[in-house]
């Protein structure tokens, strides 16, 4: 399995840059909010070192309580200030994450179902919950938090120094360790991050797979096998929490202890200044109240820092989802005509393994042709060619005379449908599940194409077309109904092409039986590609192609290659009794 790309560290830098575009004016109203709440901060511990100095000096009790009225006002002040300020910085950070989310949506939607099933869908499902999540954490709480909190630390030492320089020097006395042990703690964390987040993905992606896959794992006993993979997985991640937690227990204790010191050097240096008259001893307690103070915003810089980690780690991941996306989606003409051509079509799932090996094949408009073959000869895998679905990594599968994969995904629906036995109801009305296959069909349009594919079921449903299905529906459609439904589906996008894969297999033969009735209903006019796992499906194509490691050995009408007395005349012997 593949995994979804992850964005490298430039991209995701500039792309940060272009989710706050546009806010210029939100992020200049946070931050000047926020330092004029900063500075109405600086304030109380200079007012407090006024008093001591007053208290000292013996000044009258009327200055003294003007003072301490002072602090409070600037207290209140600073106190709506900062309520502003974080008003103004969710929004911003929620309308920043809704346009992520939105962004998020587009691009998954877009991916290729080849990308999806090969990077697995709990690769996708994790990104587009607990990574768009972290990212929005970071962008609402994180990042306004961060900003506030290192600028409130700046005018902190900032106004140390305006006490006295030696003191602001001081003061800048744990800043070495602190730099020092985030530098290497911000190196290790984004990779440790990235795979921790690999790690709990491919953990989700087991656990789905045997949660959905349940009754097969049942079935052939594989509980033993599933159990052992997701505990390797649980391994694995707990691997990957336990390395970004060693980080973590190195960094804290360093910053910790990197805080007392500044306080503890400017109260003896400070007292050392104090005795030889260059400062009062009201300053050495502002500073020493400053520096305290300070203590809190960078706690929260350093602690948001290890977030922030995270939301760059989860934020690489979710943009990582366009790179799936292949650029050239929708550049290609439309194609010219109905014809389809695989010229040498080669085909691998993993570099250097052929699944099919030059495959030449011409289909004409309207013509109904059955491939047969042994298990793992490449039906399947030739379906997904021509259905546009894959590329050939040598040779062209072309319809009209255009690369079948580069035509815009959704015009491709239009004029080819591949079918296969995954049929799926989504949560909705029955007209959403109808509807999104031809936006513009009226109810009319609906209803026959449901009778023309036979889906008798639909006059049995309470509310018509406006009845819930889907998981958690009161009605449940069984696989021949939902299967039905996919037809119907088929019939309302019309398209010229439709390539069948086993449609039918997994169905018990009465169910098969009336999905077939409701399959031809549709063929009608139509080219047909139909992966043939019953012979009489043969007979009645207009051509066979035998398929057999990769390779078409045999091609002509039914008549033809029984006569030819091949591969194919003794499968139908041997079939036909
Ligand atoms: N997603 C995949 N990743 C890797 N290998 C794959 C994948 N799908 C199929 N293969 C391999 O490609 C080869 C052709 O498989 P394919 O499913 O196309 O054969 P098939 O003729 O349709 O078989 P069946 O009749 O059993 O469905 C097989 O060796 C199979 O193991």
């Amino acid at each position: 399995m593949t995994g979804l790309p992850v964005a490298d560290r430039a991209t995701t830098r500039r792309s940060s840059r272009d989710l706050l575009r546009g806010e210029r004016t939100a992020v200049l109203t946070v931050l000047l909010l926020q330092a004029a709440a900063a500075a109405a901060a600086l304030a109380a511990p200079r007012l407090l070192g006024a008093i001591v100095d007053d208290v000292i000096s013996g000044a009258a009790m009327a200055r003294i309580d003007r003072l301490a009225l002072a602090i409070a006002v600037c207290t209140l002040v600073q106190g709506v200030l900062l309520r502003y300020g974080y008003l103004v910085g969710y929004r911003l950070g929620e309308r920043a994450v809704a346009r992520l989310r939105e962004r998020f949506v587009r691009r998954a939607l877009d991916l290729p179902t080849a990308v999806v099933e090969r990077a697995g869908t709990g690769d996708l499902a994790n990104r587009s919950s607990v990574d768009v999540s972290q990212v929005g954490t970071t962008v609402r709480d994180v990042v306004p938090i961060l900003l506030i909190a290192a600028s409130q630390v700046v005018l902190l030492i900032g106004a140390v120094f305006l006490i006295h320089p030696v003191l602001g020097l001081v003061a800048l006395a744990g800043l070495p360790s602190i730099l020092g042990v985030t530098r290497w703690y911000l190196r290790r964390a984004s990779p440790a991050y990235l795979a921790e987040g690999a790690a709990a993905a491919d953990l989700t992606e087991a656990l789905t797979t045997t949660a959905e896959g349940a009754r097969t794992v049942e079935a052939f006993r594989l509980s033993g096998e599933r159990v052992t993979s997701g505990t390797v997985r649980v391994k694995r991640q707990w691997a990957t929490r336990r390395a970004t937690l060693a980080l973590r227990s190195v960094f804290y204790p360093v910053v910790e202890a990197s805080y007392a010191v500044p306080i503890a050097v400017v109260l003896v240096a400070g007292g050392a200044l104090a005795r030889r008259g260059a400062v009062s001893i009201g300053d050495v307690v502002a500073a020493a109240l400053l520096l305290q103070q300070a203590i809190e915003p960078l706690d929260r810089v350093l602690q948001f820092i290890e977030q922030a980690q995270r939301g760059v780690a989860s934020y690489a991941r979710v943009l990582g989802v366009g790179f799936g996306v292949p650029e050239q989606r929708g550049v290609a003409p439309a194609p010219g005509d109905e014809r389809i051509e695989v010229r040498g079509a080669r085909f691998a799932y993993a570099n250097g393994h052929d699944v099919l090996h030059g495959i030449d094949l011409d289909l004409r408009p309207g013509e109904r042709l059955a491939i047969v073959g042994p298990s793992g000869a490449g039906k399947s895998t030739l379906a997904r060619l021509l259905a546009g679905n894959e590329a050939p990594h040598h040779g062209a599968v072309t319809l009209g005379g255009v690369p079948v994969a580069e035509i815009d995904p959704a015009e491709r629906r239009r004029l080819v449908a591949l079918v296969t036995q995954e049929h799926h109801v989504f949560i909705g009305t029955l007209r959403d599940n109808l509807s999104f296959a031809a936006p513009d069909a009226t109810d009319g349009d609906m209803l026959r194409a449901l009778v023309s594919v036979g889906a008798d079921w639909y006059a049995t449903l309470p509310d018509g077309l406006d009845t819930p299905l889907g998981e958690g529906a009161a009605h449940q459609l069984g696989p021949a109904d939902a299967q039905q439904l996919a037809l119907a589906r088929i019939v309302l996008a019309d398209p010229h092409t439709l390539i069948l894969d086993e449609a039918t297999a997994a169905l018990d033969p009465t169910t098969a039986r009336r999905t077939e009735r409701a399959l031809a209903a549709v063929l009608g006019g139509r080219t047909v590609i139909a992966i043939a796992h019953r012979l009489n499906t043969a007979r009645d194509a207009d051509r066979v192609a035998v398929l057999a490691d990769g390779r078409i050995t045999e091609l002509g009408t039914h008549d033809e290659l029984v006569d030819a007395g091949g591969a194919y005349a003794a499968l139908w012997r041997s079939w036909h009794g």
